[in-house]
């Protein structure tokens, strides 16, 4: 659970902020709110504990708001200052907003205004706190695949994950496109005994029907026309470890019928032979797909369905826990820069705020992607709202020209690059850096595509999992 946050009402006039935390006690019931009668109060408290929001009369008998302003943002730079003020002092309010106050309230305070400016300086702490958590967390460490996310929901699955890791039951992880079943499996495998050995997964759906028999229990050497040597196939090789079957709703029903043999007899033919050969593997299966909709359509086996929906997770969609999405934008601009060996870039907390209210139909794949776009499109350290608009196409290109207009010439070798760099990111994250089945589903040629990675500067290996 995550620490509540802390609001500080620093006032002279101990009713007037008694009042406001009452009001805010109200409104907020999951902060906790404390007041001070002077700005060294302030101070000590500040130095004792953690606080996300402070609210600061200007004109106070022996520190004045905006001198409270300067010492607390030198001890705490990411606390949200927002000064309160009477009529007659707006431009001294103003001017601490240069200072690095978050905003500023006018008395008498209008309710709304008031709770709408304590609900924006609390998130915007709160993003920056967890954006510096973040870099803690990844400053040393590579940052390798794991499920981020705060949320409850995202909490929950952890925990299942973590669960279900000890067991040897098989799971069927369900979900839409790109909400993170693979992820899931990953973690699985990685919290469990297993783990020792590599997990291995069939994409079903990119393996022809004919093929995926041979592919999943190995061939005979002869067994077909073309089988030259024996295989093991892919059950053998994840003997003593885990077997993700990756869309599993797309197999074809003899295959099916095969498969549910080998889950309940615990071993394998392979094509061609007549032995059977015991293995000990564990299964994970995943589908976007409505799997009693096929069983009520004759086009999934319900036995295969009850053998593999033993446990079940379910992936909620981004749009779910939208709370997450500021943190998941966070840690792809960070894995965007190292990729890109670029200085990391820093965004606006009003577009991580915006990001997090787009519904995200691809889900966090969708995220990944849009989050390489904006990085390239943004020139500088910053991520504005304007890289924002670039990307959703409705602004136009940035231009570091004096004249403001960039020569025809480069302006397209600017466009056509970033869309070459996205386009072969997308292509590799997609068939997880294997470059000949990149150059299979693209139409490029397999040297083509490795000329445009060299001079891309983008290495396949980046996307291996
Ligand atoms: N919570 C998360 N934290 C970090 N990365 C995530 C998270 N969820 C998903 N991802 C990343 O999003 C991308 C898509 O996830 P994944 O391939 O696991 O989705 P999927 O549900 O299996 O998609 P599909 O159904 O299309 O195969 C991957 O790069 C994955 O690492």
């Amino acid at each position: 659970m995550p620490e509540p946050q802390t609001i500080l009402i620093v006032d002279d006039e101990k009713d007037f902020s008694r009042g406001l935390c009452r009001l805010l006690g109200q409104r907020f019931p999951a902060c906790r709110c404390i007041d001070a009668d002077s700005g060294t109060r302030a101070l000590s408290i500040l130095e004792n504990r953690r606080i996300s929001l402070m609210l600061t009369d200007l004109r106070m008998p022996s520190m004045t708001g905006d001198e409270l302003l300067t010492r607390v943002l030198a001890i705490d730079p990411n606390l949200s200052v927002v000064i309160m003020t009477a009529f007659g002092d707006v431009q001294t309010a103003v001017k601490t907003l240069k200072s690095g106050a978050y905003d500023f309230l006018l008395k008498p305070l209008d309710n709304e205004v008031f709770f709408r400016v304590v609900e924006r300086g609390l998130e915007r702490n709160r993003l920056l706190c967890e954006n510096v958590e973040l870099k803690s967390l990844t400053k040393s460490r590579p940052l390798s695949p794991s499920l981020i996310g705060q949320s409850r929901v995202m909490a929950r699955l952890r925990e299942t994950i973590a669960t279900v890791a000890q067991t040897n039951y098989t799971v069927l992880i369900r979900g839409e496109s790109g909400v993170g079943k693979e992820l899931v499996a990953r973690m699985i495998h990685r919290l469990s005994p297993r783990a020792k050995r590599p997990m291995v997964t069939v994409n079903c759906p990119a393996i022809p029907s004919e093929l995926l028999e041979s592919e999943l229990f190995g061939h005979t050497k002869g067994a077909y026309t073309g089988a030259d040597a024996s295989s093991k196939g892919l059950f053998l090789s994840a003997d003593n470890s885990t077997l993700l079957l990756d869309e599993i709703g797309d197999i074809d029903p003899t295959i099916q019928t095969k498969l549910l043999r080998a889950i309940q007899e615990r071993e394998i033919r392979p094509v061609g032979s007549t032995t059977p050969t015991k293995v000990d593997v564990r299964i994970l299966a995943s589908t976007n797909q409505d799997l009693e909709h096929k069983i009520h359509d004759g086009a999934f086996r319900e036995d295969l369905f009850y053998r593999l929906n033993v446990l079940t997770i379910d992936v909620p969609p981004l749009r779910e826990r939208s709370q997450d999405i500021p943190l998941l934008v966070q840690f792809f601009i960070l894995r965007t820069c190292r990729e890109m060996s670029i200085e990391e870039k820093e965004i606006d907390p009003d577009v991580l705020s915006y990001l997090a209210t787009k519904t995200w139909p691809g889900n966090v794949r969708e995220l990944i992607n849009f989050i390489r776009r904006l990085v390239l499109f943004s020139r500088g350290k910053r991520i504005t709202m304007s890289s924002v608009s670039l990307v959703e196409g409705t602004g136009n290109l940035p231009t570091d020209h004096p004249t403001g207009i960039t020569p025809y010439k480069q302006a397209k070798a600017d466009v056509l690059n970033q869309f070459t760099r996205t386009y072969v990111t997308d292509l590799l994250e997609k068939t997880s850096g294997n470059i000949s089945e990149a150059a299979r589903q693209s139409g490029l040629g397999r040297v083509s595509l490795q000329k445009i990675l060299r001079r891309m500067d983008i290495s396949a290996r980046d996307f291996r999992k």
